[in-house]
């Protein structure tokens, strides 16, 4: 098996160190890859190499529009091997192919989204209120941006970032989970064969504590973008702010699904499962916190159950396969944690609870979907953010405490509310602090909207225009026509 390479200044090269890691498997714990491991020297360097790039070469100045049509040539490559990177994806997460197959879609769609709009987003005439002047505010660049992702949606999170910021004219270097970066590796052969120009986008593989911590603090970099967990994503915060950088950062989620007693039953059962289930739960928008109306608590949740004890575990790439493993044997330790937390707290287990015994499943990281019942928001499976197969839940009586229940968070990432009173429904949006939220829908995110958190979900919106403006300064332009002395300090 041949060592997959970082990428620095336009060209394929192992690490300073020579030190190699191995990808695994999730679903059988097989090396799949050797990948170069990178550290602060690779960072430096790859730093340098998108410095140079920013400060003397020409994508900054490139016009937008041919800055899009790059942008739409890496979409048609990604179209192109999306059967690839999907099988590289599931593969690395242990996600089904299904999954996977949808995620390759929405990434094209996102580079094909940032192309279109690389140009559209146009500076503004200001009528100036001093006379004979031309007042004028143009967007530019934001400089080196340094761009970090996590392991479960590896691709997906890393194109919401290059796509934008290259279509801004931005120079980059990412860093992808050390655990998943096939893809990342992948996608940056694509963007070299789209014809970026050298040290443009570098890619740097290795872990948090060396290279991530290289990125957020060097002085160099004038954007740090992050897409992780909430410590990590403190840890960035504090030490981003040595030359203030800009900050975009999208961290977890505990999100709250409200189900009215005048919802449509079957669809909102069959909805809460897709809230959590797909990927085993490892999505920040996951509907974890089921809240549900007390007249209907008991008949929803035995429908839940019945559905949710059928659900098939195996390998992503076998077709019958409906949820696939955990990401680690280290993840999988802090699920099964989290449950026996809950279960110490008061939670009983309607579902699941533990990890499946089936031989088939012995290698890899899987847990038992999971439905724990008589939740309260003082426990800390409803407060903390278990990134697995878990839901939990609550009860309400009233319009208003469902929302207070669904506030009751340090999270705002996003929530989901089922009923068919639409005004109800309206009201109640208005209230919830999320910066998504879904009526009559779950987990639904596409280029054209905005996509971040409220509190402490994070700071900034992904896709939408104010994506493409996060890697943008807006500069005012001020042309006095007609200068003249101005005497203040007496006429000479
Ligand atoms: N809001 C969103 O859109 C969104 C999307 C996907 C995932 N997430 C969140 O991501 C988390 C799961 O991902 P994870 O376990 O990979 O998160 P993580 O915070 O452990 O790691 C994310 C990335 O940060 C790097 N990192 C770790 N320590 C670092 C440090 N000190 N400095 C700089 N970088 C460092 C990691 O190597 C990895 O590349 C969950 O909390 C999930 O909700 C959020
Ligand atoms: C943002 N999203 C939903 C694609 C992945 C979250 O983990």
């Amino acid at each position: 098996m041949t060592v997959k390479q970082q990428f620095i200044n336009g060209k394929w090269v192992n690490s300073y160190s020579n030190n190699v890691r191995d990808i695994i498997n999730p679903f059988n714990q097989e090396i799949i890859a050797h990948v170069t491991e990178s550290d602060d020297t690779d960072t430096k360097a790859a730093i340098s190499a998108a410095k140079e790039a920013f400060d003397h070469g020409v994508w900054p100045t490139t016009p937008a529009t041919e800055r899009g049509w790059i942008v739409g040539k890496i979409a048609a490559l990604i179209e192109r091997d999306k059967e690839e990177l999907a099988e590289l994806e599931s593969l690395d997460t242990g996600k089904t192919m299904e999954e996977s197959r949808g995620d390759m879609e929405d990434i094209a769609g996102v580079f094909r989204y940032f192309a279109e709009i690389a140009d559209k987003n146009r500076g503004e005439v200001i009528d100036s209120p001093i006379p004979n002047s031309i007042s004028k505010v143009v967007h530019e660049p934001v400089g080196v941006c340094g761009q970090i992702t996590p392991w479960n949606y590896p691709l997906l999170q890393a194109s919401w970032k290059l796509a934008p910021a290259l279509a801004a004219g931005n120079t980059l270097v990412m860093k992808p989970s050390e655990i998943t970066p096939l893809t990342s590796i992948k996608v940056f052969e694509l963007m070299e064969e789209a014809g970026l120009p050298a040290g443009v986008a570098n890619l740097v593989l290795g872990p948090g504590n060396t290279v991530g911590a290289e990125l957020s603090a060097n002085t160099d970099v004038d954007l740090i973008s992050f897409t992780g967990g909430i410590d990590t994503g403190k840890k960035i915060m504090q030490a981003a702010s040595g030359n203030v950088k800009k900050l975009a950062l999208e961290l977890g989620g505990k999100n709250p699904n409200i189900i009215f007693a005048d919802a449509d039953f079957d669809t909102a059962v069959d909805q809460a499962m897709n809230a959590v289930f797909f990927h085993a739960g490892q999505i920040c928008s996951a509907g974890t916190r089921l809240i549900v109306d007390e007249r209907i608590h008991d008949d929803f949740v035995a429908s839940l159950v019945e559905r949710v004890k059928k659900i098939k575990l195996g390998n992503g790439f076998d077709d019958t396969t409906q949820m696939g493993p955990l990401i680690s044997k280290e993840h999988l330790n802090k699920v099964v944690d989290y449950v026996e937390n809950g279960k110490r707290e008061g939670a009983e287990v309607a579902v699941g609870g533990e990890c499946p015994d089936a031989p088939e499943l012995k290698d890899g990281f899987f847990y038992l979907p999971t439905v724990l019942t008589n939740c309260t928001t003082d426990m800390s499976v409803v407060q903390d953010e278990g990134f697995g197969p878990v839901i939990t839940v609550e009860k309400f009586s009233s319009e208003e405490e469902a929302v207070k229940l669904a506030n009751d968070s340090i999270y705002g990432l996003s929530g989901g509310i089922w009923t068919q009173d639409t005004a109800k429904a309206e009201r109640c949006v208005a209230k919830m602090r999320m910066g998504t939220v879904w009526i009559n829908d779950v987990n639904l995110y596409f280029p054209h909207a905005p996509w971040g958190g409220f509190k402490q979900s994070g700071i900034g919106r992904e896709l939408g225009k104010t994506g493409l403006e996060e890697y943008q300064e807006s500069k005012h332009v001020f042309h006095n026509l007609k200068p003249e002395p101005m005497n203040w300090f007496g006429a000479e």
